[in-house]
């Protein structure tokens, strides 16, 4: 059987004299949609960062499709990224290219691919978010901000990755466009037979998406388990997080999938 695609053993991470990560632990299963939850600086960017191998913990070991991120370089290295693809929150487009030229520009970086092969799996890649080839040639000033988000999500599967990151990824969204988005992940997550890992602090998104939810609290990671097993900790964060309001509907939003998908069967 093959092995988990992420695992993070004992990470240690310091700021100067702030310790942000201590002991953390974390497995990401083939197949999963493992969402990371965490107060403000507790430390989810950082632990996100550290798996793209963005940034070094201060000790502690990190390994992605079983080979140690820190230790990779060059070619290998350039060929383990290839293996993923992220979804940036902020300043998701270069803005002075076109939707197409952003969603090419991974391919020209990585391959030498001839450019007819390139335009093909570009419109291949902006259809499956629901951009048409006219849509492709606008630049990102003229886009919506959900048809933004979708492009930004072409160019996160332009190396047809088998790992996905999303951050924050229906932020600045409205709730309709944020639902149709969250539809497009579940799909492709689907489709594509993806292993994603995200950062939300949206309770709908949460619910909607994730097979698995990872708390990081106390500086590790407390419980990572399925949204049900999650909401019933008694842990103070946890309270906080999912038992007001929003959390109340959102488990009503779980509960009616989970009904769905059970008639569906
Ligand atoms: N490069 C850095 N230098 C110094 N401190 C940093 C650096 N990056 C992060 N920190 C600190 O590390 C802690 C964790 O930050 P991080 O952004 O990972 O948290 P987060 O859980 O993603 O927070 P939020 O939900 O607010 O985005 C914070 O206290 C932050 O100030």
């Amino acid at each position: 059987m093959a092995g988990p695609v992420i695992q993070v053993d004992r990470l240690c991470t310091r700021f100067g004299d702030v310790v942000v990560h201590q002991d953390l632990d974390l497995t990401v299963q083939q197949g999963e949609i493992l969402s990371l939850v965490g107060g403000s600086g507790s430390g989810k960017t950082t632990l996100l960062r550290q798996i793209l191998g963005l940034e070094r913990p201060a000790s502690g070991n990190v390994r992605v499709f079983g080979e140690d991120i820190n230790r990779l370089v060059g070619q290998r290295r350039r060929q383990l990224r290839a293996r993923w693809g992220m979804l940036f929150q902020h300043g998701a487009l270069f803005s002075a290219l076109t939707a197409f030229d952003n969603v090419a520009q991974p391919m020209r970086e990585l391959h030498r691919l001839p450019e007819d092969l390139i335009r093909d799996s570009v419109l291949l890649k902006l259809s499956m978010v629901g951009i048409s080839p006219a849509d492709a040639l606008k630049m990102p000033a003229d886009l919506s901000g959900g048809m933004v988000k979708r492009v930004a999500l072409a160019r996160a599967l332009a190396l047809e990755p088998e790992l996905l990151f999303l951050d924050e990824p229906t932020a600045g969204l409205d709730p309709d466009l944020s639902d149709s988005f969250v539809e497009l992940i579940a799909g492709l997550h689907r489709q594509l037979k993806l292993t994603v890992v995200m950062v939300t602090h949206d309770l709908d998104t949460l619910f909607a998406l994730s097979t698995r939810i990872a708390v990081l609290a106390e500086k590790r990671v407390i419980a990572a388990d399925t949204p049900e097993r999650i909401v019933a900790l008694p842990h103070p964060f946890v309270e906080r997080f999912f038992l007001g309001g929003r959390g109340l509907r959102a488990m009503e939003v779980l509960r009616e999938k989970r009904m769905e998908h059970d008639h569906g069967k």
